[in-house]
This record gives C-alpha cells, structure tokens and sequence, in this order.
C-alpha cells in the first residue's frame, strides 16, 4: 500500500490528519476563541495576528473554521458510525440468510430509499429541534438504507465466493463463517464506502447550517460560517471563502481517500507479484482396493425452476473403496460438480435431493446439519477448482490453514500453527514457516491449489473430492498437483473422487470412471477399460473430441455433433441419440437402462455398445446384439424400463 497509494491519497490522508488534530486540540491553539468579538478589526483581511483575517463582528475567521471543523467531521463520524451500526447487521442478515429475511429488509429498505434525504432532514430538524444530538440522528438514520444494500451486496458476493463454500466444507459453524470468513472481508468495501458516507454527511450537515438547521449561534459549523460570510462576500470575501475550502478540501480528500482505499484493498488491483516455487515430482504408484467407503444409491438432485424441473443429478449410483480414484467427466451440465456437491449435502436452497449416501455406513442423508459438521473437514475433504477464489483474500494462509485444525482437532494455537507447517511441507511448499504469514495472492496458482489440498487433508479425510482441481492451473503445474493427490491418497489411505473435463488427466490417475450425461451414469468402470474400449457411443465421441499430442499439427478437432439436452425438457428414449450415430428407433423409443457386463464389471446405458471391432478404427452398423449382457435396475431410466 505504501509503495503504490500514490501522493493524492497521502496528501488527502494528510489534509483529513490535520484538520482532525486541530479540531481535537482546537482549545490548546494560539487563537482567539471563536466566541470573541472584537479580537481584531471586524473584516480585516488575512494578518499575522488573524492568518484567516476577521469576520464582521471582529471575531478570528481561523479560530472560528477549526472550531466549526469540530462539527462537521464529529457529525460525519458519528452519522457514519451511526448508520454503519445498524445498516451493517440487516445487510449482513439480508445477504446471508437471504429468503424471507431478504425480502422484508429490501422491501422495507427501498421504500426508505425512495424519500427525498435532505427534505427528511430538514423536515425532522425543524420539527425535533436543531441541535447537534438530532442532526447526528438524523443524517445518521438517512444513511442506513445505503449500507444495508451495500453490505447485502458485498456478503452476497461472499458468501457464493468456493473460500465459504470451503469453510462449510471443513464443517464451520454459521456464526463463525459470518465472523471469520464474511466480516473481514466486508469490512474492506465498508471502510472505503465510510471515507465516502463521510463527505455526504459533512455536505448534508453544512447544508442543514446554511439553513440555519443545524447546531446554533454561537457555535461555529462550515455551513452555517458559510451562510453568515454570503453578506460579506464583496466588502470581506475572505469569510466565506475559509470555511468554503475547507469544507471543499476536507470533502475532496474523503473522496480521494475512500475510492483510493478500494482500488488498494482489491486484491485483483493489488498487481501484486505472486511467489513461484516448483515443487519435486513422484512416480505413480497403484494400491490394492480394501474396504467400500462411500456408497451412493439412486441420487437425484432436482432443482425447481420457472421453466420447469431441471434434473441435474438423476438416480446416480457408485461405491468407492479405500485407496481408490474415482474419476468423474461428462461435457459442462453434465451434473458433475451438482453430484459432488449433492454427496457432501452443499446444495443451493432451491434444490431438492432423493436417494442415499452412505460413508463407512453410515447414512449422510439423513444426518442433521449439525451431524454434517462433524462429517465435512474431519471425514469429507474438498478441493476446489480455483485456488484463488478458494481461500479468504483478507485472511492469512496460516490462519485458514490453522481454522480446522482448531475447530475439529481442537488443537492449541501453538500446536495448530506447528501441525499446519507440517502439512504445508507434506503437500510440497517451501519454506512452511514463512509462508504462513503470507496472503493468498502473494502466492502463485499452484501453491494456492497446494494450500487448498494441505486444508482439505487437514483433518485426515477418508475421502478427498476434487472438482477439477486443475482447471486454473498451467500445464506444468497441472501435473504436480495431480501427483499431490496421488502421493497423498497413497500415504493418507484415502479415496479420491476426481472431477476432470480432461480425459488424458482421467486417463493417468484414476482407477474407475464414472461418464455422466444430463445427470445420469451412461458409462461406469475401470478407466483403463473404459478408455481402451468404450461401450457408449458417448464416450466414444468424448475420447475422440479431446486432443492428442501425436496428432499432427493441422488436424482437425473433433466435435460431438449438436448439444446437450434441455435438462428441462429431456426427449423420450435415450438423451443421447440426437447426436448418436447409431441411434435408431429403438433410441428413440425407449431409454437404454444400464446394462452390466457380466465379464469385466463395465456398466454402460445403450442399446447399440460399441464393440473391439469400432476401436480397431473399422466402423460397423450399429448392432443391436449384446452378448453376455445381464440388465440392472440402475437409475430412473432402469426402473422405467
Ligand atoms: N441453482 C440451479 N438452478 C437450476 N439449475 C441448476 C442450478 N445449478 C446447476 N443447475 C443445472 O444443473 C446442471 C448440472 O450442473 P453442474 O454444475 O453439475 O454441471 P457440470 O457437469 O459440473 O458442469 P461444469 O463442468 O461446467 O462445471 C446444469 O445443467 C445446470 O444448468
């Protein structure tokens, strides 16, 4: 902030440091009171005895402007402060409780912001007296409606940021998110908004005292000096033109200071350089499958919208063992990160989920969010997809990577800080002790994604979930973040559910694939299987949509024909045959149910699976003979067979 405020904004501070100071030692200062007439000749202009000059009664101008700065700046602070203290609570309550609660406070807020201010004012000063108490009240109150919506605004803002998503995650309680996660970081636009409020209140008060309705005679204020200097302005201009400004300057640098605090504090703005750091690469290893972890039974996730339901998750059923990768692709709506969020129970309110999950048994479906907390962080682990919108700009990674470990391992400060050291040299960043005194954007892409996984593995998860981990990585660092994974999936004796759009990652690290289209399961076995040898056309299209290095320099991509279904509106049969090659009337009819191969545990939902004959690159009719094929009842499409 030194380094790039800029001189406006240390000369603004400087004017605003000043002008307090004086104010605040008004009485300790070599001047003549502001009450004493004829301390000089009346109207004389600026003298070493008056620097400001006299007004018409002889009085100091520069005695009377800095007791009249008292005013103004007491009431643009207490008016400010005033309406910060109850705005802030209904903006916060309005934003993160949002439904009913939202709609009365907007309601009751818009219809305040609809009266006139100044009228208001004037007409609640005039009618409860004009005194300093009522001005401050008043000018106060008349400020509340802008905060509650800027307050509501910045913790709707937060409160969807993946860094509060992730504190739910780890199983944080809801007034905690609110103080440690929400608050701090609404605190940055409320301070570079209160520099601003600050100028409004000080204009509002000075137009209040040239009215005559704000504090009276004798007390000096900037609007009313300004008011008595407007007779004088030919014979003594100097007596309006000190307090004018004055108040001009103190207003600019309000101003000056709040806009110049906002650009500072966003972290977007900062142009801070991130850290680069590599970190050391580690062979793959493979791990005998033990125990089932997590099952899930027939999850469905529907969410309940105008245009009608939208099944993004539709009778979806899977186990995962311990020491397992559990991949899941499908094209963007596919219902990937839908059915993630739907087994750890993170779903937005206007959804609605069926089914079961089960974690070593144990049924998540019907836990209570309070039973949630202790699942999520100590028993779930998350990773997210964007490290930077991840973790809490305003917070240091010490301090979020040090949160879980205190509130579910209910460690000491000291212990939590020395075990998050620990964990941040596990997951391969250098120099841990350091780097906890460090801000998310002081670090680059890939050791915020090291952060995130060192808070995901804090508790020791039995299951670490993944949403696209890599997405906003580069390349190079894409890899050492997988291996992250591996290597701690391996010594962790954790399972992993990997979300990727990429195949070539899916194809590398994990040991089942689960392919998702418009919510439901169309393909499901082991990747190297499924990737050799796909049954559904669909993942068929997928692997030859996805690039390969070995291809030569001007080939061709190549896409899968037409677009995902309106999950709204999904067609009969099969969701998928509008874009099949060798859909037929049968597609058309009736919705393949998920057939399982009875030879190598692959479970595929199509009536024409393609065979070796496709994958040795010979194209043949699409063939309606499956052998050794024994149907399951999997998914809403099987029950309606
Ligand atoms: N709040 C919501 N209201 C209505 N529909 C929603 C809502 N959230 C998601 N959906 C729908 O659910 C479907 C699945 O979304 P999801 O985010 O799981 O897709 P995805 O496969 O993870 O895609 P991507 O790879 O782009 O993240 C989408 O078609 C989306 O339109």
């Amino acid at each position: 902030m030194r380094r790039r405020a800029g001189l406006g904004f240390w000369l603004a501070a400087g004017w605003i440091g000043l002008i307090l100071l004086a104010a605040l030692l008004a009485d300790l200062l070599p001047f003549a009171r502001y009450d004493e007439t004829l301390a000089g000749p009346p109207q004389s202009g600026p003298s070493a005895a008056h620097p400001f000059g006299t007004d018409g009664l002889g009085r100091d101008v520069l005695s009377r402007v800095v007791y009249g700065a008292r005013v103004s700046l007491g009431v643009g602070i207490g008016a400010v402060l005033l309406g910060l203290g109850i705005g802030a609570p209904l903006g916060i309550l309005a934003g993160y409780r949002r439904k009913a609660a939202d709609a009365v406070i907007m309601a009751v807020n818009d219809v305040a912001q609809a009266f006139p201010a100044l009228v208001f004012a004037l007409a609640v000063v005039a009618f409860a007296g004009a005194n300093l108490r009522n001005v401050l009240i008043v000018l106060g109150v008349l400020g509340v409606p802008s905060w509650v919506r800027l307050i509501r605004g910045a913790t709707l803002t937060f409160a969807e940021r993946e860094f509060v998503l992730a504190a739910r995650v780890l199983g944080t309680r809801d007034r905690r998110i609110l103080w440690r996660e929400i608050v701090p970081n609404v605190a940055v636009p409320a301070a570079s908004y209160a520099f601003i409020g600050m100028a409004v209140v000080v204009v509002a008060e000075g137009s209040l005292a040239f009215l005559g309705l704000s504090v009276q005679a004798p007390t000096p204020t900037w609007g009313g000096l300004i008011n008595e200097g407007r007779t004088l302005m030919e014979t003594a201009p100097h007596v309006v033109l000190a307090p004018s400004i004055a108040m001009f300057l103190t207003v600019l640098s309000f101003n000056l200071v709040g806009d110049r605090l906002r650009s500072l504090t966003d972290v977007r703005e900062s142009g801070l350089e991130p850290v680069r750091q590599a970190a050391p690469a580690l062979p793959a290893t493979t791990h005998p499958v033990r125990d089932v972890l997590l099952q899930v039974e027939e999850l469905r996730t529907h969410f309940v919208t105008p245009r009608g339901l939208v099944k993004a998750v539709d009778g979806v059923s899977f186990t995962l063992e311990r020491g397992r990768t559990l991949a899941i692709v499908g094209e963007s709506g596919s219902g990937k990160s839908m059915l993630i969020r739907s087994v750890l129970g993170l779903l937005p309110g206007t959804s609605v989920r069926g089914g079961n999950v089960y974690l070593s048994g144990d049924d998540l479906t019907s836990c209570t969010a309070a039973e949630m907390r202790s699942v999520l962080g100590p028993r779930l682990g998350t990773v997210f997809q964007d490290p930077m919108t991840a973790l809490n700009p305003v917070r240091t990674i010490g301090t979020q990577v040090m949160e879980p470990l205190r509130v579910h391992m209910h460690l000491t400060r000291r212990q939590a800080r020395a075990e998050a050291a620990e964990l941040l040299a596990s997951v391969g960043i250098p120099d841990p002790v350091r780097m906890l005194r460090r801000y998310p954007h002081q670090l680059s892409g890939g050791m915020r994604q090291r952060v995130t996984i060192a808070m995901a593995l804090s508790c020791r998860p039995d299951v670490l979930f993944a949403d696209e981990p890599t997405t906003a990585l580069d390349v190079t660092i894409q890899d050492q973040v997988l291996r992250l994974l591996h290597r701690q999936r391996e010594e962790r004796d954790m399972a992993v559910v990997l979300v990727s759009h990429d195949l070539s990652v899916v194809a590398r690290w994990a040991d089942e694939v689960i392919v998702m289209y418009a919510g439901k399961v169309v393909e499901r076995g082991p990747a190297a299987e499924v990737f050799a040898r796909p049954r559904m056309p669909y993942t068929e299209a997928l692997l030859q949509a996805a690039p390969r290095l070995t291809d030569p320099v001007h080939h061709r991509l190549r896409v899968i024909p037409g677009r995902p279904p309106d999950l709204v509106d999904l067609p009969e049969g099969c969701a998928f045959r509008a874009r099949c090659a060798y859909a037929d009337e049968r597609c058309e009819a009736e919705a393949p149910p998920l057939f399982e191969d009875a030879h190598d545990r692959r479970r595929y939902a199509c009536w024409h699976p393609r065979g070796r004959a496709a994958l040795d690159g010979t194209t043949t009719a699409p063939s309606s003979d499956v052998m050794d094929i024994t149907e399951v009842t999997e998914g809403a499409d099987g029950g309606g067979r």
